[in-house]
This record gives structure tokens, C-alpha cells and sequence, in this order.
């Protein structure tokens, strides 16, 4: 066993326990394998798989990036993960999100609850991965790529060859292809549902997917049928890619078995540069879950509640006698007050199961003298032969603590408001403060570009007002309103005092609270402080003892029962701090607040940027460089020389924003770059050990005469937007096809879907512009440029504008005003502000009914204009110098407009 508690607590039980006594349900729409939760056609478990896949896919391990990170929650309109299941799914990962349980993590136990559903092996699960904040790089192998793509995609994760080709089989053995989402491989109208399976066992982890293909009779339509025509049998290349010596060996059921379980493990442990992830979980042979103390009315004596899981799984609860709690009292000694019993007999009420284990569940409810009390206890299973097991915890005894109380009958949530009143016992003798409230609770949040279904994990900490002392213990209690309307997701803790000495009871779930607070009865005499025992008051307490106890039935107790947990904080409460310059950090010295060049950037061999910057995952981040430096607060930049234009800042105090991660440190500011280099020496100049990438994917504003105009859809009407000529191949960049284009004399160029180039005079009528987060397919020739994306023109002109555009359907044109000329404005991009006045300096106004429309038409006559906040609107004539492209790219530009919720107005915090 781990000792308990550990950080993985939560995810033990929700991957473990499934069904039965205390079940968490995580199987339930993926049991059996078939089950459709979503809808005919859609098989979920398949989902899931994919969506780990998905996840994972734009991982990038020279850049230390993406991985298993919940990053595809940003990601869902990037044109490369379509259809609906990955957004189902994630809105069921989502009742399972919380501080303790990372939607990343979700995503991986998903992987491992969906194969083994289906039969597969047991993928070993390590925890610990860490939720993106924004999207991460566009990359998932799409069906036309080709295998040389292919080859390089899955090398840039991490995977060889034979790795691609394995983990491709594993992951296609159950699921299908849907027409509504690949039309050109399964046509409308075919296959069962709109799909067609990947083999003819599509709801069962098998190797009939290799098999099937080895001997020439598969049906996989990756493989086989109208995908060949148009390219797009990915089965086919992946597969062939080594000759099918890699699919030969997989024919065997032991070694596809066993090759599965190492590859989809792998795959779920790509996780970016600085998540560490634990060992592998397995469930507890002994478990506390739900344990609970409550201060019994009177206020002389505690209820302590809860389970003992056992791991029944080799030890058949019919060999189970009995099992006895026995535990220490507050000074770890065996004083248990009057009755002198230091503990409690339990036999086994009811059984859970997961998919390979059984687990009995013996409910603890017994009295605990409030003068005594409780720190800890051991567990003995006692047999049905006549032996007896001993846990003790490691050594450690189960901790327990009774210093802080969450008092449940004192406390009320309405779910229907979210207002809550929590109340919390506080013993006389414990002098540590504050006493807080924590809630951590999740806020949906409304329209977002990607569509992120994702609520946003949010937390209040609240001062808690100190009340009425009842014998050992003080009352403290606060109020506060959950927003979002999912107050019963909301996890609960009262904590006494900070840092390591801090005492908490935490992680309680806020639906375990009634509607209404009962009030405290029989509040007995103050014990003035000291809360230990003393001789007079315990006898006294006896007989009312003796009375309360009498009245514990078994649905009282059952109505107490939760699954939080008391336990000893050991995460130091952040204190405020000021930041201040750190002179080294690792093998770095800090040598100036350092500008961004001119004409690029200061250091340009490789960017990041992150919430959760410091210097020191910065540092990381550019290991192998010999400059590094943060910007903005987020943003991390690496190179081995400095731009020319760059220059030292006039004053150090100028990088003035504290890193987004660490409070104490500084990360530059606007423009500004906080840097430092190395003290190491090199023996050569080029003697890097890493290969140093040389670019960032960006948006390229120009190229060659030709200049960006957006992202443009085809007309829709079987033509083309551009038709005057173009090619297609995996060797397409932008460059490439200006190049084509521009020798052709055409007036525009247009490239997409990544490997598509198109040239012509005129865009033909009904292709319209298209949110710039649609054209994020990157080229075929080149991953630091971007091609497109389905159906989407990522479209250039020479003359910097379209003639005569189409007006999207939903989008009406700016009014026009005095001088009569309509004016067409064109989305540039989610531009960050300046650390020193406006990107746009011209005029400006804020309200209220702010719409694009409005904005539009009071910035006429200039050049620019933007919308910020959702109801800020500034125009200008050109860019403050420092206004860049913002580092999340168009998803950050996420809150909608103040007087039209169907327009996006930008975003707050610059
Ligand atoms: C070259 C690599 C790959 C390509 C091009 C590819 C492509 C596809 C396509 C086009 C579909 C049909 C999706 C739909 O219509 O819903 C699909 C389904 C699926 N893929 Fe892949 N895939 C690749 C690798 C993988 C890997 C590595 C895994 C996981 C280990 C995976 C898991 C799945 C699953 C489970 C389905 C079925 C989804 C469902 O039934 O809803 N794929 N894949």
C-alpha cells in the first residue's frame, strides 16, 4: 500500500472504485465495450482512446511540449480533431475534475478504463500530469498525410517506427470511421450508424485488426475502399510503412496483448518538460475512504464515521471475520476517557468492484471523547481460520487529526443558489490562525472559441468568523455563494493556520450537505482552553455520553458518511511576496532587463509560453541554449545569440511583472525580457547537444510581395475560391506557393489543408472570411508555417485586401457613415496590449452595447480598429511597438462581445 493519504487518493478511487458500496461510476458509459452513451453509431469507449491519442498527438519532445496536458480542450475547432466524441467526452470527464483529479489525468485513466472495458491489457497508470491553459501546437496525423509525415509526426511525439505502426493497431482495434466526419472514406449512406468499423470486431480488444489486414480480407476502410482513391488509406501507409514486418509479429494474440499494454502506456506518459509522474497506482489492500469526525450535540463527545475498504480481490470476504479499528488518542497515547475502549469492531456491509478487483466496505461509526480525542489508528482483519492481519499504515498509523473539524449538521448548501454556510470546530487549544474556508468549484464557461466544454477549476479562500465555544472546541463559520450552478461539485476545507504547521480537514465534498443548517444543541460548558482531559469534566460527560450514544441509529449515521478526508496539511499556504531579481538561476547569471529587437525577436531558437512561468521552467525549457529569458510574465525564449536590433533596456526596473509562477521572481514585462546567460563555457561554438529548432509557428503576415489576409473558406458550392492553378504535395509552404503563383502573375495565393496550392486573379462569390483559428492546419513543407486547414485558405494578396468579398451570412457589414464609402473590415488576429499605453492609440470608448458593428463604425477613417474586454473598442492608425500576436494565438481573444453574444470582443488582462 502507499501511505495514506497520498495526492492520488481521488484518482485510486475513481479508477478503482466502479461499481457497488461507494461506487464512483467512471465505467459506467463505456461498460459493456459496445455501449453507444452518445448515440447510435457511437461507440464511446472507442472515443476515449481516441481522445487520449488526440491529446497526446501534438506533442513535441525537442521542445519539450504537449503531450498528455487536456491541451485538445482548446483544440476541438483546430479542423484536426472533428467530430463530436472528444467533446462528449470531456463533459463527462468533467464530473470527475477537480483540484485533485487534473483533466489530464482523467484523459489517461479514460485510456485505461476503455481498453480494459473492452478486454485489453491493464495499462499501468502514473499520475501527475498538469492541465494546458491554452492550446498547444496543431500536429495529429491526419489520413492524407503522407507516410514520410507520418514517420515524422510520430518521431516529433516520440515513437519510432515500429512504435507508430504498433500503437496505430492498438488503438484501431476497436472503433470506426463515420461518414459525418469522413465522407470521402465512408460515403453518406453506407456502413451501419454512418460508421464502419475498423474490424469486424469493433467493440472488442483484440488483434483482429492485424489479422484481418495480414491476410487480405480486412474491411478496415482506412485500408480498404474509397479512401485509396483520394488518398487517404492512413491504415495502409502506417501499416506497410516497414514492409508490414511490424504487423507480421503482432499476428500472435500474447505478443499484440503485451505490446498494446507498452505502447498505449507510453503513449499516456508523454507529458511535457516538467511534470513528474508517480509510479504506477494500484489499489490499497486496506483504505480509509470517507472518514469523518462530527462534533456530537452536548459537545462532549465526537462521532467518528467512515469506511475501512479492504481489498477483497484475493482475501474473499467470506474468510472475513470481522475487522477492528483501534486508535491513539490526541497525545498518541491509549487514554480513551471513561470507557477505556480504544476501539471499535466492524463487519463488512457491502461490497464495490472495479474491472480486475472486489473491495469489502466496513463501516466505522463510534463515539470518541471530545476531552480525549483522536490522532491516529491501525486496522486488523481478523480471519475466519483464527489469524489476524496487522496495517499499520507503513509503520506511520492511518493519521487522523481532530484539531480541525468541517461540522456537517452545522453546515447547508442550496444547491439551486450555491449559497453555503459552512461551519467549523476549531479545538481550544489549537492557537493557529486564520481559520479559513477553502471551496474549489468549477464555473462553466459559456461560449469559447475552441468550444472548450471544460469548466474552469476555480478556488475562493474565505476568512472564517469565529463563534460560540462548546467544551474542547470553538465554532467558526463563513458564508459564500458558489457560482457557475455546479455547487455540488464543489469540494470543502477549514484550515487553522498556514504552512506546514497548518491543520486542515479538506477535500470534502459540498454535496454531502443538507439544505438547511441545524443548530447546534446543548452547547455545555467552555473548557477554557486547554482541551485535554480533565478528571471532573470527563465524568460528567459520561453519563451524557451514555445518552447520545443511545440515540446513534444507523440512518443518522449513514447520512454522515462522506468520502473527505482529514488529514495534516503538508502544502505550504502561499504568503505575498514581492519579487526581486534573482542574480543566478541553475547555470545562469541575470544580465540585464534586455528589449525585443526591431525587426524579430531578441532570441529566436525556440519560444513558450505558459501560465505558471518562473525562471527556473523557463531555464528548462531552454536547456542547451546559451541565452534564455522571460517576457510578460508567461512567455520563455531561448537562443544562442541576441538579435541585433535587440538592446539592454534603459532601466532594470523596467522588467517589472512578476512571473505567472512563481510571485517571488521577476519574468520582464511588455517587451521587456528578463535575461540571462550562461556561465558554462562551450568547447565550440555549435557543440549544442540538442539540435536547436530555429523558428516558432506564427502566422506570416508576408510573403515574398504578397501579403496576409485571412483565413477564407471555399465557396462551398463544388467550385474553388481560387482557380487559377496550384498544386498539391507534402513539400507545400508558403513560400513555395508564392513562388508558383507569383510566376503565374496571379493576384493572390491561397494554401490549404497543409499540403494544397492555390493561385488566382479573383475570389470566387461565397468564399468568406473565417475565424483565423480555422486555417491552424501547419504545411506540409513546413511546421513553423501555417497552410490552411479544412476547407479553409490561409489566402494572400498583393495587394494587401480582397476585392469585392462575400459577406458571411451572419455578418453584416459596418454602416456606413458621413462620405458615404461601406467599409470592410478584415479580422487581423488576438493581439496582445502594450505595458505603456494602447496597442492603438487613436480614439476609444467603452459600453455596454459594444458589438464589432459598433466598434467598426466608430473607428471609420482609421486604419485599425479592436475590440478588448467586451465592451472597450479602440481604433488607430498603426500598432504601439510591443503589440504582438498573442502568445495563446486567437484563443485568447475569448470573451464575446458586451451587445452581441454570437462576435468575440477580445479579452481582458492586456
Ligand atoms: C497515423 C495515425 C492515425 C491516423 C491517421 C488515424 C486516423 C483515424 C481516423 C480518420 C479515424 C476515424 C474517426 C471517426 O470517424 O470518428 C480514426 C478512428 C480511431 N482512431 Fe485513429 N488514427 C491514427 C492513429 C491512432 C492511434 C495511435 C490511436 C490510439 C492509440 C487511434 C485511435 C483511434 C480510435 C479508438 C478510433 C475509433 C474512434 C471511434 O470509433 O469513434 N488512432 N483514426
Amino acid at each position: 500500500d502507499p501511505t495514506w493519504p497520498a495526492a492520488t487518493d481521488e484518482m485510486e478511487e475513481i479508477v478503482y472504485q466502479l461499481q457497488g458500496v461507494k461506487g464512483r461510476l467512471f465505467n459506467d458509459v463505456i461498460t459493456p465495450c459496445n455501449n453507444e452513451a452518445a448515440g447510435p453509431g457511437r461507440v464511446t469507449a472507442s472515443e476515449w482512446l481516441r481522445v487520449g491519442f488526440h491529446d497526446m498527438a501534438t506533442a513535441n519532445r525537442y521542445f519539450g511540449t504537449g503531450g498528455i496536458d487536456a491541451s485538445l480542450q482548446f483544440e476541438l475547432n483546430s479542423g484536426e480533431n472533428t467530430g463530436p466524441g472528444h467533446n462528449t467526452t470531456l463533459i463527462f470527464y468533467s464530473n470527475y475534475y477537480s483540484a485533485r483529479s487534473s483533466m489530464a489525468d482523467l484523459i489517461a485513466a479514460g485510456v485505461y478504463a476503455s481498453v480494459r472495458s473492452c478486454g485489453g491489457p491493464i495499462i499501468p497508470l502514473r499520475l501527475g500530469r498538469v492541465d494546458a491553459t491554452f492550446a498547444g501546437s496543431t500536429g495529429v496525423p491526419q489520413p492524407q498525410n503522407s507516410v514520410v509525415t507520418f514517420q515524422q509526426q510520430f518521431d516529433r511525439m516520440g515513437f519510432n517506427t515500429t512504435e507508430m505502426i504498433q500503437v496505430t493497431a492498438c488503438g484501431h482495434t476497436i472503433g470506426g470511421v463515420h461518414s459525418t466526419e469522413f465522407p470521402e472514406i465512408v460515403p453518406v449512406g453506407t456502413g451501419v450508424n454512418g460508421q464502419i468499423g475498423l474490424d469486424t470486431s469493433d467493440a472488442v480488444f483484440d488483434n483482429k485488426v492485424v489479422t484481418e489486414y495480414n491476410d487480405g480480407t480486412t474491411a478496415n476502410p482506412l485500408v480498404v475502399g474509397p479512401s485509396i482513391s483520394v488518398g487517404r488509406n492512413s491504415d495502409t501507409k502506417v501499416f506497410n510503412a516497414d514492409g508490414n514486418v511490424t504487423m507480421k509479429a503482432l499476428a500472435s494474440v500474447e505478443a499484440f496483448t503485451s505490446i498494446c499494454q507498452t505502447v498505449l502506456q507510453k503513449m499516456i506518459e508523454v507529458v511535457p518538460t516538467g511534470v513528474t509522474l508517480t509510479s504506477p497506482i494500484t489499489p490499497y489492500m486496506v483504505k480509509p475512504v470517507g472518514m469523518q469526525l462530527t462534533l456530537n450535540p452536548g459537545g462532549s463527545t465526537l462521532l467518528l464515521t467512515g469506511y475501512i475498504r479492504v481489498l477483497t480481490t484475493n482475501l474473499p470476504t467470506s474468510s472475513i471475520t470481522n475487522l477492528v479499528l483501534t486508535w491513539k488518542d490526541r497525545t498518541g497515547g491509549n487514554n480513551c476517557g471513561s470507557s477505556g475502549s480504544c476501539s471499535t469492531t466492524a463487519t463488512l456491509q457491502g461490497v464495490g468492484r472495479g474491472f480486475d478487483d472486489t473491495f469489502g466496505f466496513f463501516p466505522i461509526s463510534t463515539i470518541i471523547y471530545a476531552s480525549a480525542g483522536i490522532s491516529s489508528f491501525t486496522v486488523t482483519i481478523n480471519l475466519s481460520d483464527g489469524t489476524s492481519q496487522f496495517y499499520d499504515n507503513n509503520g506511520n498509523s492511518y493519521p487522523l487529526t481532530d484539531a480541525i473539524i468541517l461540522q456537517k449538521p452545522q453546515s447547508c448548501l442550496l444547491q439551486t443558489t450555491g449559497a453555503l454556510t459552512a461551519s467549523a470546530l476549531v479545538r481550544n487549544d489549537v492557537t493557529l490562525t486564520p481559520v479559513n474556508l477553502g471551496v474549489s468549484y468549477l464555473v462553466p464557461r459559456g461560449v469559447t472559441r475552441s468550444g472548450n466544454p471544460v469548466p474552469i477549476l476555480s478556488s475562493a479562500t474565505i476568512a472564517m468568523t469565529k463563534g460560540d465555544c462548546v467544551g474542547a472546541y470553538t465554532f467558526y463559520t463563513a458564508n459564500y455563494t458558489i457560482t457557475g450552478g455546479r455547487s455540488y461539485n464543489a469540494k470543502l476545507s477549514v484550515t487553522a493556520g498556514s504552512g506546514t504547521s497548518a491543520v486542515t480537514d479538506d477535500f470534502n465534498n459540498a454535496s454531502d450537505l443538507a439544505g438547511t443548517c441545524i443548530p447546534f444543541s446543548g452547547g455545555g460548558t467552555c473548557d477554557g482552553g486547554n482541551g485535554t482531559t480533565s478528571s471532573s469534566s470527563s465524568i460528567s460527560s459520561t453519563t451524557t455520553v451514555t445518552s447520545s450514544s443511545s440515540t446513534i441509529t444507523s440512518s443518522t449515521i449513514s447520512s454522515t458518511i462522506t468520502t473527505g478526508t482529514i488529514t495534516t496539511s503538508t502544502t505550504p499556504t502561499p504568503t505575498p511576496t514581492t519579487p526581486a531579481i534573482k542574480p543566478t538561476v541553475g547555470n545562469y547569471t541575470f544580465i540585464a532587463c534586455w528589449t525585443e529587437g526591431t525587426t524579430s525577436r531578441a532570441l529566436t531558437g525556440a519560444a513558450f509560453a505558459y501560465d505558471g512561468m518562473t525562471l527556473e521552467s523557463c531555464m528548462a525549457n531552454c536547456t542547451g541554449f546559451d541565452y534564455w529569458g522571460t517576457e510578460y510574465g508567461r512567455e520563455c525564449y531561448c537562443g544562442n545569440a541576441l538579435a541585433a536590433t535587440s538592446a539592454q533596456a534603459p532601466d532594470t526596473a523596467e522588467c517589472n511583472f512578476a512571473c505567472s509562477g512563481d510571485a517571488s521572481e521577476f519574468c520582464g514585462a511588455g517587451n521587456r525580457i528578463e535575461l540571462y546567460s550562461t556561465t558554462a563555457t562551450r568547447t565550440t561554438a555549435t557543440s549544442s547537444s540538442t539540435a536547436a529548432p530555429t523558428a516558432t509557428l506564427a502566422v506570416k503576415s508576408k510573403v515574398g510581395g504578397y501579403v496576409f489576409v485571412g483565413c477564407w473558406t471555399e465557396p462551398g458550392s463544388g467550385g474553388r475560391a481560387l482557380s487559377g492553378g496550384g498544386y498539391v504535395g507534402d513539400n507545400v509552404t508558403l513560400e513555395g506557393c508564392a513562388g508558383v503563383c507569383g510566376g503565374g502573375g496571379f493576384g493572390y495565393f491561397g494554401a490549404e489543408f497543409g499540403r494544397e496550392c492555390y493561385c488566382g486573379n479573383s475570389l470566387a462569390a461565397g468564399s468568406v472570411s473565417a475565424p483565423l483559428s480555422d486555417c491552424s492546419m501547419t504545411c506540409a513543407g513546413d511546421s513553423y508555417e501555417y497552410c490552411g486547414g479544412s476547407s479553409r485558405l490561409e489566402l494572400y494578396s498583393l495587394t494587401g485586401t480582397v476585392a469585392n468579398p462575400s459577406q458571411p451570412a451572419n455578418i453584416t457589414a459596418p454602416s456606413s457613415t458621413a462620405g458615404g464609402d461601406d467599409v470592410v473590415w478584415q479580422f487581423y488576429n488576438c493581439m496582445t496590449e502594450v505595458s505603456v499605453g494602447r496597442a492603438l492609440g487613436g480614439q476609444h470608448y467603452a459600453d455596454g452595447n459594444m458589438t464589432l458593428e459598433s466598434c467598426g463604425a466608430f473607428c471609420e477613417g482609421s486604419a485599425y480598429f479592436g475590440a478588448e474586454y467586451g465592451r472597450e473598442c479602440y481604433c488607430g492608425d498603426g500598432f504601439t511597438e510591443g503589440s504582438v500576436v498573442a502568445p495563446g494565438g486567437v484563443a485568447e481573444c475569448d470573451l464575446v462581445c458586451a451587445g452581441n453574444g454570437g462576435e468575440y470582443c477580445g479579452a481582458g488582462g492586456g
